[in-house]
C-alpha cells in the first residue's frame, strides 16, 4: 500500500501541485484547506507524513504542531521571509519547513528523507520493544523450591539497593537470569543491561570492548569505539566470569569501582562511568583471593552482597516444572504439546546434573526431537551427557597413575577437542557446559593450541 500524506494547504494552485507531485512520488495523497477539514481526516486516517502551510483561513499550524507531529512527520510550508516562523516550527518539532514557492525537487527530496525517518524510527521502536519483551520473559524464573526461593529473596531484597553483586553458582545455574532479575528490580530497569563475558583468549580486545578505545589506540583501530562500560550507562553491567578477568584489568575495574572513573584505551581523558556492577562466577572467588589469584580488595567491592544460585540437584523438585517451561517455550518444533511420562520424570529426578539448568535444557531438547510424533517423552528419549539409554559407546581415557579431578577434566576436554576437530561450540554442547566455559578451561589448561 502507498504510504499516505495529507496536504494541508488553502491555496488551490499550490495545493494541487504538491498532490499531484505526491501521486508522482508513488504516494497515496489527500488535499484539504481547513483545520475542520484535517480534523475530520485524522479522525479516519494513519498518514506517515503531513504537508502543511503554516497558516490557514481558521487557524495557525504552528500552534498545532506539537500535537500533529506525535502521530508522524510535519513538514511546514512558509512564507518567504518569515526566519520567525521557520525558528518557531523546528522548535514546535516539525520535520522540516521549506520556504515558498517550493522547490519541486526540494519538495521531493524533502519528502522522501522524511518517510525513511520515520520508517527508520518505528522499526527501532519495534525492535526495543521485542528486545524488552524478551529481556521480560528471560527474567522468568521458573521453580517453587525452598532454595530458589531464597534466592528470590535475595533479589528483591538487594535489587532496589544499587550496591554491587556478586553472584554465585555452578555453571548453568541460572547465574545470568539472576543478574537480570536485580537488574529488572532496580531503579535503573528502564536503562540498559549489558551483559560482558569476561572469559576470553584476548586479553586486549576485553580491554577495549569493555573501556573502549580512542583512535590509534592500536593498530586497526582507526576510530574512536566507546566501551560497553559506556552503554551501560545509567543501567547495569553484567560481568561474566568475573574470575577470568586478568591482573591490568582487574586495576582498571578497581579504580571504576572506587573512583567512578575510567579511560578508553589509548585515551588521556578520565571519563565518569555511571553503571552498577553486577558480577557473577562459578570459581571460589573468595580463596583465589586469599591465593592471590584475584585481587583481595577487588574482591572485597564486588561482593557488597553475595547471592547464591543453587545447582539443580539441590532443587530436583523444580525439574518437572522446569521442563514444562522448557517444552513450552522451546523455538525449534511445533509441537509443544509434548509431556513427559513419570518414568522419564524419574530417571531426570536421580541424574545429578553438573550442567545445571542449561544440561536439562539440552536435553529436553534433544528429548524433543528424539521422540519424534509421539506425544509421551519417555526415558528412551533421553540421552544424559550426551549418551541416550542402553547406548553404551562411550570414551576412555587413560593415565599411568591415579589422576586428580583436574587432570582427568584437562584430559577430557583434550579428548574432545580431537574428537570434535576443535570445534568449541560442538565440544560445549557435548559436555553441557557453555561454549564461553570452554574458553576458560582450554585456557586454564593451556589447551589454545588444540
Ligand atoms: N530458574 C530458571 N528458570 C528458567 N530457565 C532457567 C532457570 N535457570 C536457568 N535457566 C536457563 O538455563 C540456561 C542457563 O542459564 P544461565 O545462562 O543464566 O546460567 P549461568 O549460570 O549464567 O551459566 P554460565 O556459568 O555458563 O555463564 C539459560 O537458557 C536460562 O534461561
Amino acid at each position: 500500500m502507498a504510504p499516505r500524506v495529507l496536504v494541508i494547504e488553502d491555496d488551490r494552485v499550490l495545493s494541487r501541485l504538491i498532490k499531484e507531485q505526491m501521486t508522482r512520488l508513488g504516494l497515496d495523497a489527500t488535499a484539504v484547506a481547513t483545520w475542520a477539514e484535517v480534523e475530520a481526516y485524522l479522525a479516519g486516517h494513519e498518514p506517515q507524513l503531513i504537508i502543511a502551510d503554516v497558516r490557514l483561513g481558521d487557524g495557525d499550524a504552528l500552534e498545532r504542531l506539537p500535537d500533529l507531529v506525535k502521530g508522524q512527520p510535519v513538514i511546514l510550508l512558509t512564507a518567504y521571509g518569515s526566519v520567525r516562523d521557520a525558528v518557531a516550527a523546528m522548535k514546535a518539532g516539525a520535520y522540516e519547513y521549506l520556504v515558498k514557492p517550493v522547490s519541486p525537487d526540494e519538495l521531493a527530496l524533502v519528502t522522501r528523507r522524511a518517510l525513511d525517518t520515520a520508517t527508520l524510527r518505528r522499526d527501532h521502536r519495534f525492535c526495543r520493544q521485542r528486545l524488552e519483551a524478551t529481556e521480560a520473559k528471560a527474567d522468568f524464573m521458573v521453580g517453587q523450591s525452598a532454595a530458589l526461593a531464597r534466592t528470590r529473596e535475595a533479589i528483591v531484597m538487594v535489587g532496589p539497593t544499587d550496591v554491587n553483586v556478586l553472584i554465585q553458582g555452578e555453571s548453568g545455574s541460572g547465574k545470568e537470569l539472576v543478574a537480570r532479575a536485580v537488574h529488572e528490580a532496580s531503579e535503573r530497569a528502564q536503562r540498559h543491561f549489558v551483559p560482558v563475558d569476561c572469559c576470553t583468549l584476548q586479553e586486549k580486545l576485553f580491554e577495549s570492548e569493555l573501556f573502549g578505545h580512542e583512535r590509534g589506540a592500536f593498530t586497526g583501530a582507526d576510530r574512536m569505539k566507546r566501551g560497553l562500560i559506556e552503554g551501560a550507562e545509567g543501567g547495569t553491567l553484567f560481568l561474566d566470569e568475573i574470575g577470568e578477568i586478568d591482573a591490568a584489568v582487574q586495576a582498571k575495574l578497581l579504580r571504576v569501582i572506587e573512583t567512578g572513573v575510567f579511560r578508553r584505551l589509548g585515551g588521556t581523558k578520565d571519563l565518569q562511568a555511571n553503571a552498577r556492577i553486577v558480577a557473577a562466577t562459578n570459581r571460589d572467588l573468595a580463596a583465589m583471593s586469599e591465593a592471590g589469584g584475584f585481587r583481595a580488595d577487588l574482591f572485597y567491592r564486588l561482593s557488597t552482597f553475595v547471592i547464591q544460585v543453587p545447582p539443580l540437584r539441590e532443587r530436583r523438585e523444580d525439574i518437572a516444572q522446569l521442563v514444562e517451561h522448557l517444552i513450552a517455550h522451546h523455538n525449534f518444533s511445533r509441537r509443544i504439546d509434548k509431556a513427559l511420562s513419570a518414568a522419564a520424570l524419574r530417571s531426570l529426578h536421580a541424574y545429578d546434573w553438573p550442567g545445571n539448568v542449561r544440561e536439562l535444557k539440552n536435553v529436553v531438547e534433544r528429548a524433543i526431537i528424539l521422540s519424534g510424533t509421539s506425544r509421551s517423552i519417555g526415558p528412551e528419549h533421553l540421552a544424559f551427557g550426551g549418551r541416550r539409554g542402553g547406548d553404551t559407546g562411550g570414551v576412555t581415557v587413560s593415565f599411568d597413575h591415579d589422576p586428580t579431578l583436574e587432570e582427568l577434566q584437562a584430559a577430557y576436554l583434550r579428548l574432545q577437542l580431537q574428537k570434535q576437530s576443535g570445534r568449541r561450540a560442538k565440544v560445549a554442547r557435548v559436555l553441557a557446559v557453555s561454549e564461553r566455559n570452554i574458553y576458560r578451561l582450554i585456557r586454564r589448561y593451556g589447551l589454545a593450541e588444540s
